[in-house]
């Protein structure tokens, strides 16, 4: 990676790191809703055993590819806190994926789509 020559410059470059970051996070929650619908009950959702499988995952791939695996652990365990969250919710709904994504398309009351 080249060196940025502004901050401007690297303002932009993160904001496109952003992007790609945002499209690979929407791919992963697709797979998490995925797995909600396999478990049985909230203990299974919340997984504790697979969640420091998943953190210990994490900063050994960030210490090889020069992250910081205090960074890499404390990122990594916020979103997974965030998706065990989605996890949750869509537990306590009793919802399908796709049961969660036609709620999500439908209009909410307080915000109606126009026309
Ligand atoms: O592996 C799972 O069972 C998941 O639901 C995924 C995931 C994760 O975000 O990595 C989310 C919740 C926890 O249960 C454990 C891991």
């Amino acid at each position: 990676m080249s060196d940025p020559t502004s901050l401007a410059e690297v303002r932009a470059r993160i904001d496109a790191l952003d992007g790609e970051l945002i499209r690979l996070l929407a791919d992963r929650q697709a797979l998490v809703r995925h797995a909600a619908a396999f478990k049985a009950d909230e203990q299974a959702v919340r997984a504790p055993g697979r969640v420091e499988q998943v953190v210990q995952a994490a900063r050994a791939r960030a210490l090889s590819a020069g992250l910081s695996p205090s960074v890499a652990e404390a990122v990594w365990r916020a979103m997974i806190a965030a998706f065990i969250d989605l996890e949750l919710a869509e537990h306590r709904a009793g919802a399908s994926p796709g049961a969660h994504r036609a709620r999500l398309r439908r209009p909410h009351p307080a915000h109606p789509s126009p026309g």
